[in-house]
């Protein structure tokens, strides 16, 4: 049996995660940490913060908000418990302290669970890389209209990856208003769009002289999100102080 302490458990992707773990027979729910700890009736006691957790976990999975960053690595570190993280937002510094973090303990970061997202990301890159600079390269993600960070951190992922095909040269740019100068080759456009339930579409256009490719990937439910970290909970469990993402699973499950 898997203990697991959720981090953000009242939030809309706690509530999926708590669906989901209460339908695995292999997982128990030992403790919910939460900055609005009665918002729901649970099965299990939630702490307003990491720090006043009684409970010990064999893994937390968290999907809350960058400032809760800070506090929930000093629980991992003192008491050596694996983190699964999903949340995005996260600045340069908070990605620093997770890899500081996970010289102690395993850290398992992924800013977006799904495996399709993941696949695609290597393909983003890989088309980069085949259609070279000739080719203008535009993303634009939607999300439903309760989202609080932008850009996504999935379109982060995305275009990280196609500007390390690119030797790191590329400029990022979001949006393009009161822009006064045309579009350099340089530059990789970032657009966010907000509205109504939209679960999660990235889309990456590479326009080039007289053709077009666009590939996308839309997610139909938060369940891939939440079934995806219930899987790198179980994969961390398993391993030695290090920092994984969702390559290190998909490598292990590749002949
Ligand atoms: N990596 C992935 O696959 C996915 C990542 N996410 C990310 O997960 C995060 C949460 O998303 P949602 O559930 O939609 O947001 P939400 O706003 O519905 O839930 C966040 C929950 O975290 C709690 N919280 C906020 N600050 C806290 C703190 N300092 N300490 C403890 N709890 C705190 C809130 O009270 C709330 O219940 C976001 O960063 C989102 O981008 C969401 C979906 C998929
Ligand atoms: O907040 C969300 O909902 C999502 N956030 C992640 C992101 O910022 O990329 C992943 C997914 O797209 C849903």
């Amino acid at each position: 049996m898997m203990k697991v302490i959720l981090h953000g458990c009242n939030g809309k992707m706690g509530r999926v995660l708590v669906k989901l773990m209460k339908e695995d027979p292999e997982i128990e729910i030992v403790a919910g940490i939460d900055h609005n700890p009665e918002k729901y009736m649970n099965t299990f006691p939630v702490y307003g913060q990491a720090g006043a957790c009684k409970e010990k976990g064999d893994v937390i999975i968290d999907f809350s908000h960058h400032s809760a960053l800070s506090a929930l690595i000093d629980y991992c570190i003192s008491t050596k418990t694996p983190l699964v993280t999903a949340t995005t937002g996260l600045s340069g510094e908070d990605f620093t302290k997770l890899v500081d973090c996970s010289k102690d303990v395993p850290i398992f970061h992924s800013a977006n669970m799904s495996v399709g997202i993941n696949l695609v990301t290597d393909l983003v890159a890989r088309a980069g890389k085949t259609l070279g600079s000739s080719f203008d390269i535009e993303v634009i993600e939607k999300h439903h209209n309760k989202k609080v960070d932008s850009p996504s951190g999935t379109a982060f992922m995305l275009v990280n990856a196609i500007n390390e095909a690119f030797e790191n040269n590329k400029e990022f740019i979001y949006g393009r208003h009161g822009k006064t100068d045309v579009r350099k080759d340089t530059h990789i456009g970032i657009h966010a769009v907000r509205g109504g339930t939209i679960v999660g579409e990235h889309t990456v256009i590479f326009a080039g002289p007289d053709e077009i490719i666009e590939i996308t990937h839309t997610a139909l439910s938060k369940d891939i999100f939440g079934l995806g970290a219930i899987q790198a909970a179980k994969f961390i469990t398993k391993q030695t102080p290090g920092f994984y993402n969702m390559n290190s699973i998909i490598q292990q499950n590749t002949i």
